[in-house]
């Protein structure tokens, strides 16, 4: 028997889906309120699956994070097109996300086709980023989603218009989740933020402040693995300092100037900045120990993808 203060507790998980740069780490970070899941300007950044846990006195919502579906070319890209379809078909509701600044595409389409031959259970449109237009573009996307579902046989259980930055219609959406999950008791303790573990989040955030700048297609050439990260022995009291010892990984020669620089400028730079991201993170002064190796080809080689943890 359930003690009468979980009655009517629900619990479980949603995943955002959509096309890249759609706004879904953004929006899980809204919905959590922190940054767990890592936002980037360039798209398909989101490798790992991140999962913010939003905590309400009547529910728990685990949110999944999935990287972007598309054509894959590479061991790597198969990969993580199997990892979005197991999760789309694991989770209770999932939500795509339509950007409204951006006309419905193939890439939408193709989406929502994909999703309808993986899942039966209930679909959310989500319109992205409604601070950025006005109400009548926002009517037209509205339409144009729905013309999405009629075409691809997919029964929108809500359409959902927010804005992630302005915050509005973000509580909504997570009633809207929430109704959506089944009556069960919490699965994670209260508090708790994410299940992934630190260094995946740390590993991210180096991986992430690597990627700043740079335009052409290292994004996907870069990985980042944190060998060891534990707090300082024999500090002086109140004042911990957490060593990280991470290696990023490109695949060629050619890759490592670029992201080492001139005379080593540019990646004491992304040291800096993935410092700071650590430090506010974490809450701990970080001692960050960056090296740059080149693992060959590493996005083809399964041996290489277990290595980095793929
Ligand atoms: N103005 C505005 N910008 C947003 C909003 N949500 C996201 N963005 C911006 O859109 C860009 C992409 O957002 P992300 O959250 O990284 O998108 P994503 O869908 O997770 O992208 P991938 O990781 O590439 O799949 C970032 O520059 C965000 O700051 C929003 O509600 N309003």
């Amino acid at each position: 028997m359930t003690a009468p203060s979980e009655q009517g507790f629900r619990s479980g998980f949603a995943c955002f889906v959509g096309r890249p740069n759609a706004g879904k780490s953004t929006l899980t970070n809204a919905l959590v309120g922190t940054k767990v899941a890592i936002t980037s300007s360039k798209p398909q950044t989101t490798r790992t699956v991140v999962r913010g846990i939003v905590h309400r006195p009547d529910a728990q919502l685990v949110l999944v994070d999935t990287p972007g579906l598309h054509r894959p070319r590479t061991l790597l890209g198969e990969r993580l097109n199997d990892l979005v379809t197991a999760t789309w078909s694991e989770v209770d509701v999932v939500a795509v996300c339509f950007p409204a600044d951006q006309r419905i595409g193939p890439g939408d389409r193709h989406l929502v086709t994909e999703l309808a031959k993986t899942r039966k259970g209930p679909r959310f449109a989500v319109a992205t980023k409604t601070d950025l237009v006005s109400r009548e573009r926002l009517v037209e996307h509205l339409g144009e989603i729905a013309e999405l579902g009629r075409e691809t046989g997919t029964d929108w259980a809500e359409v959902v218009p927010v804005s992630a930055v302005s915050g509005e219609q973000v509580g909504l959406l997570t009633d809207l989740l929430v109704a959506q999950l089944p009556e069960g008791p919490p699965l994670y303790p209260d508090g708790e933020l994410t299940d992934t573990p630190e260094e995946a989040i740390v590993a991210d955030l180096i991986r992430e402040a690597a990627l700043e700048g740079v335009r052409d297609e290292l994004p996907h050439s870069i990985a980042v693995v944190v060998e060891e990260m534990g707090l300082r022995r024999d500090r002086p009291e109140g004042k911990p300092l957490l060593d990280v010892h991470a290696n990023l990984f490109v695949e060629r020669q050619s890759q490592k100037g670029i992201v080492i620089g001139h005379q080593g400028s540019r990646l004491r730079e992304v040291g800096t900045t993935a410092r700071r991201s650590i430090e506010a993170m974490l809450g701990t002064p970080v001692y960050l120990d960056l090296r740059v190796k080149v693992a060959k080809d590493w996005q083809r080689d399964p041996r290489q993808l277990r290595r980095l943890g793929f």
